[in-house]
């Protein structure tokens, strides 16, 4: 915890109330007792012999012995007394805040199956054990598993097991639920070559519900190629590109839960971070990890942790591009050393009636191992006195004397030592290098020479110099270049994993900024190219990795897509040759027709026509409902739905089932989903950016928020490359 104390204080801890009502009451068609799930035309035979009484009734008592379980190790935990087994006040604190976070992560909560799957195995040809796979592992009184944690190794074969590979497993059953109850099962029998494989209709059911509120765990529907994301080794970096809502952002905040149960100890002292776009993503997804169990990961936007300077203005996008350039690394290093100096006058120490004189050239020699070490500054400036003193104490050797380590530190603590070492190397305030090289024309000059053209060099200086930090008008790209000189000067600590979501929008020299955060530990890199939406995105995962520092990482795709109905990524997908030439389309595993409306309007107006439309979806359908305008148009279509009477959120702002709709700028709206999005004219959202690429992808990005439907308005054309589909 020690090196999270560098980070900004702990963003909201991972609770938060009020979502559950909400989401019980969307948890989709209610059924009796005792029923599927599934309308009984829609099943296979399997699943309808299913549904007699008695398993249902014997998988329900299960249930209920769990939850009393649980109950009973709530409860020990309670009770348990820590006084007699802490040698001091500071122990029991830390005893007791980590049993306070164990009876957290003991609460039953009423409406989270407490188990979503089961798998029996056989053994010597007739029934083995059974277990059930579930949010965490319970036991009863005599420690035998009740339930066992979806990351255990046991339960990786829910996720995995095929009928082509079965991995001993003879039947896998997944149930269906309302409101914390059990209302259906469905079983497979992986062994039995007579059963033909189909699809999961609870699992379709679950993926198909409406959604409110913020982001939820997939737990009981991971699928095959995201669980092998999820469990990949702890060492390795992973990186993974997938379309809008191929559930890169889910698969990133199990793999932290993972991770987690999987390292907990080794994760507990060196620390996780999850890094998002902006706030209202991370408060979408907020929720994600506490329901999974985990209250102790922290997390921030980039700007978060490389908040050094405080931030007012901003870069011109040519700027902002140079400034997160690579190069500017070098820039930076050569600077920070600028002020090393050769020494021109022997040091001489005088102890006692001895005076001991170490020759310039000597001094020198020690300076230039020390530049050559390519340790941080703030290391070498600390070896030198040491340095300094050993050349002394060889001197007092060879005079006779028999110096031991305290001479040595006396030495180098001597007034002379201490004076060399200030002249030769100095200390270095990154701030002010930062300031100085972006104000001072010669410095920049100095030190960009051969790396940055005079151009280049006049881009980065300030028009009119500020006369100190304070007054400095810091963009987001200078904050960057902060951390790097810190970095420079002394080393960053490093978390053991790190998630980086969006990544595609990061500029190399973010990258690096990340990549320091875990130089020594690992991450998961998810993004997606064609969703790049700032001047200086990432053209190749290859590229980006190496600014992160993790050039060996797998690159893995995920092109199943659970978000967006098939018709609407068909449509958003004819943007991707402009934006993405060598991206697939998506697929989807929403089938239904009919998702899909464009309407254009006539000029004047489409304000009232976007107010009409979300108040018609609002009274037609469940779900969220998110408004999504150039951010140049919020202002006009928010008073159209005050003047419509329907109010609205911002984003970020947990929708509920009474409050529904919420109205995006499309500069925020990266990473969210809605149940149906409204979309205002798609020109002005592709003219808000600064150029027609970045315009467009930015469009992509507002297409695919969609979960069950999406309404296009326009009163401009479209633009040619979605009007060919219209
Ligand atoms: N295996 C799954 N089972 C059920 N739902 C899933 C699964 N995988 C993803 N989802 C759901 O699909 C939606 C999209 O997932 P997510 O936001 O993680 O996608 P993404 O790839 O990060 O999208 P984007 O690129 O738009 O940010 C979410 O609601 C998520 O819960």
């Amino acid at each position: 915890m020690r090196k999270l104390a560098r980070l900004p204080p702990p963003r909201r801890p991972f609770r938060r109330a009020g979502s559950a009502a909400c989401r019980s009451e969307t948890g989709g068609p209610r059924h009796a007792r005792g029923r599927t799930a599934v309308p009984p035309d829609h099943q296979p035979p399997e699943a309808r012999t299913a549904m007699s009484a008695a398993p249902l009734d014997h998988e329900r008592a299960h249930l209920a012995a769990s939850r009393t379980a649980l109950r009973a190790m709530r409860a020990d935990a309670e009770a348990l007394d820590i006084t007699d087994v802490t040698a001091n006040w500071v122990n029991a604190e830390v005893l007791q805040s980590e049993l306070d976070l164990r009876i957290k992560a003991l609460a039953d909560l009423a409406d989270t199956p407490l188990f979503f799957g089961r798998l029996d195995y056989a053994k010597d040809g007739g029934p083995g054990e059974s277990f059930y796979i579930g949010r965490r592992h319970v036991h009863d009184a005599d420690g035998d598993p009740m339930v066992i944690d979806w990351r255990a190794p046991v339960s990786q074969a829910f996720y995995r097991a095929s009928k082509k590979e079965p991995m001993d497993v003879v039947l896998r059953r997944r149930f269906g639920y309302d409101r914390g109850e059990i209302t259906a099962y469905e079983d497979e029998h992986l062994t039995d070559p007579a059963e033909a494989a189909r699809s999961s209709a609870l699992l379709q059911r679950e993926i198909e519900r409406p959604r409110v509120g913020p982001m939820r765990d997939i737990v009981a529907t991971i699928q095959p190629e995201q669980d092998v994301i999820v469990r990949a080794e702890v060492g390795g970096t992973v990186c993974v590109q997938g379309a809008p809502g191929t559930g890169k952002t889910a698969v990133g905040l199990h793999r932290v839960a993972y991770l987690l149960y999987a390292h907990r100890e080794r994760l507990a002292r060196t620390g996780t971070l999850v890094i998002g776009p902006n706030d209202s993503f991370l408060r979408y997804i907020e929720q994600v990890l506490p329901a999974l169990g985990e209250l102790e990961v922290q997390q921030a936007t980039v700007a978060e942790l490389v908040a050094h300077v405080a931030v007012r203005g901003v870069d011109p996008a040519p700027v902002a591009r140079l400034k997160g350039d690579a190069r500017m690394a070098e820039v930076l290093r050569r600077a920070v050393r600028a002020g090393v100096t050769m020494p021109a006058e022997p040091v001489v120490v005088v102890r006692g009636s001895r005076r001991w004189r170490v020759p310039a050239y000597e001094v020198e020699e020690l300076v230039r191992e020390l530049l050559e070490r390519g340790i941080r500054y703030n290391s070498a400036r600390e070896a030198l006195p040491r340095r300094i003193a050993h050349a002394v104490l060889v001197r007092m050797e060879r005079a006779g004397e028999a110096p031991d380590d305290r001479v040595q530190d006396a030495v180098a603590r001597n007034p002379a030592v201490k004076a060399a070492v200030k002249a030769i190397w100095p200390a270095v305030d990154p701030v002010k290098l930062v300031l100085r090289l972006l104000s001072d024309a010669e410095f920049l000059a100095a030190h960009a020479e051969g790396i940055l053209d005079a151009d280049e060099q006049r881009l980065l200086l300030w028009e009119k110099p500020p006369r100190g930090v304070r007054s400095a008008r810091w963009s987001a790209a200078d904050a960057v270049l902060v951390d790097e000189a810190r970095d420079l000067v002394e080393r960053t600590p490093s978390l053991g994993h790190v998630v980086l979501d969006e990544a595609q929008d990061l500029s190399p020299m973010q990258y690096r900024a990340v990549g320091r955060r875990c130089s020594t530990g690992s991450a998961t890199v998810l993004g997606d190219i064609a969703q790049g939406t700032t001047p200086w995105a990432t053209e190749s995962w290859a590229a980006a990795l190496a600014h992160l520092g993790k050039p060996e990482a797998a690159v893995e795709e995920l092109t199943q897509g659970f978000r967006v109905p098939r018709e609407v990524i068909a449509y958003a997908s004819r943007l991707l040759p402009s934006i993405a030439p060598g991206l697939a389309e998506a697929t989807s595993i929403r089938e239904s027709a009919g998702d899909l409306a464009i309407r254009g309007v006539p000029p004047g107006a489409l304000d009232g026509a976007v107010a009409a439309a979300c108040a018609e979806v609002l009274g037609g359908r469940e779900g969220s409902v998110g408004l999504i305008a150039a951010d140049g148009r919020v202002a006009a279509v928010g008073a159209a739905l005050d003047a419509a009477g329907l109010p609205y959120l911002a984003p970020g702002e947990e929708t509920t089932s009474a409050a529904r709709l919420t109205l995006v700028p499309a500069s925020l709206a990266k990473g969210l989903e809605y149940d149906y999005v409204v979309l205002d004219d798609p020109a002005a959202i592709v003219a808000g950016e600064p150029d027609e690429r970045t315009g467009l992808r930015r469009l992509y990005v507002c297409l695919t928020r969609a979960v069950s439907g999406l309404t296009v308005l326009h009163a401009e054309p479209l633009p040619a490359q979605l009007a060919a589909a219209a």
